[in-house]
């Protein structure tokens, strides 16, 4: 059972090692975690973007970066797009954000000719060590579908339930979070949450178990679960919460890691590979767990 990110590490060591292409890395704490991956056994990395940079950066933390192929491209845009490239060509299994806006690189993501779609949405996918809790969180979309509907609200339910295997959770319980835990036909997201709850019990969103609308606390909390009188699966025991809409899940996201001190990881997931994206803000351990996050869902892939 992975509770921990230092079983995602260990995991990781077992399905590992994968190819990761950074796109614009000449950001510190990419460059520290794409180093601890390397030697840790579980990534080596083709490192695409400003060269000077990079290697500035490389001597000021004292990193060896002659053990790493770089590309030297300048321009964010044209550096995504040949970091997705190398993915698309076969030559890495993963692409990494840098130093680079979310939106520009998942338009090279998104991009028709290199690009890495598949025909599904897209969709990102966190994933949260909080204290006090004997499991990990997943938490989705926090990066890249702005307002869902309720089609891409099932596939981005079902991008989760593949990361939650990833994560060998056998049957992962889905927790649809909004204000309420009763639908409120004035709040278009507890519909939305009912109707992703009966399509799970009509077969439609199959391997796990979506329980909602539910309020935060009854997701996570079986004492306010049962407080509330709710009865059912996932309430108190929700391994995947997701959030309404992009606003919601992006401070959920940094509330978890703020507030809570929640070690953290994330990847895009529903394209051809993992795209390993967390906020530049996030730490050098968080990007490695996310590596490592990276390799279990390529494992599954390739
Ligand atoms: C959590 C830590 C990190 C952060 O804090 S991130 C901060 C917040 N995140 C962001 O700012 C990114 C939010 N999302 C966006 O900006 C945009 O939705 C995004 C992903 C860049 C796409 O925008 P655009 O390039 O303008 O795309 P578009 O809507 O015109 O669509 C272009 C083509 O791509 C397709 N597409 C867009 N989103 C998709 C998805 N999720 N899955 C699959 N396909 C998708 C879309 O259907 C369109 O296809 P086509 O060209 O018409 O065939």
């Amino acid at each position: 059972m992975i509770r921990s990110f230092q079983d995602v590490m260990k995991i990781a060591k077992e399905r590992g090692p994968k190819v990761i292409s950074v796109a614009c890395a000449q950001d510190i704490e990419v460059l520290m975690a794409v180093d601890a991956a390397k030697k840790e056994g579980i990534a080596d990395a083709i490192l695409v973007g400003n060269k000077e940079e990079i290697e500035a950066l490389a001597k000021q933390e004292n990193i060896d970066i002659a053990k790493f192929q770089l590309i030297d491209i300048k321009d964010p845009a044209e550096a995504s797009l040949k970091a997705v490239e190398l993915v698309s060509t076969g030559k890495a299994h993963m692409v990494m954000k840098g130093m680079v806006d979310t939106s520009v690189i998942l338009k090279a993501v998104l991009n028709a000719e290199v690009g890495l779609r598949t025909g599904n949405v897209l969709s990102h996918v966190a994933v949260f060590d909080v204290p006090g809790y004997d499991r990990l969180f997943i938490v989705t979309d926090a990066a890249m579908n702005i307002a869902p509907d309720l089609p891409t609200k099932k596939q981005i339910i079902e991008n989760a339930v593949e990361v939650a295997y990833a994560l060998d959770i056998e049957v992962p319980k889905v927790g649809v979070i909004c204000a309420k835990e009763k639908a409120n036909p004035k709040m278009p997201d507890t519909m939305d949450a009912q109707a992703l709850a009966e399509m799970n019990e009509k077969g439609e969103i199959k391997g796990c178990i979506v329980g909602g609308p539910f309020a935060l606390d009854n997701a996570v909390s079986v004492e306010a679960a049962k407080h509330k009188g709710i009865n059912h699966p996932v309430a108190g025991y929700a391994d995947i919460l997701m959030a309404p809409d992009i606003e919601a899940g992006n401070v959920l996201y940094k509330s978890m890691v703020y507030f809570a001190n929640a070690k953290n990881a994330g990847v895009i997931v529903g394209a051809k590979a993992p795209v390993v994206l967390t906020s530049r803000a996030d730490s050098e351990e968080a990007k490695l767990y996310s590596i490592a996050l990276g390799v279990l869902c390529a494992a599954k892939m390739f």
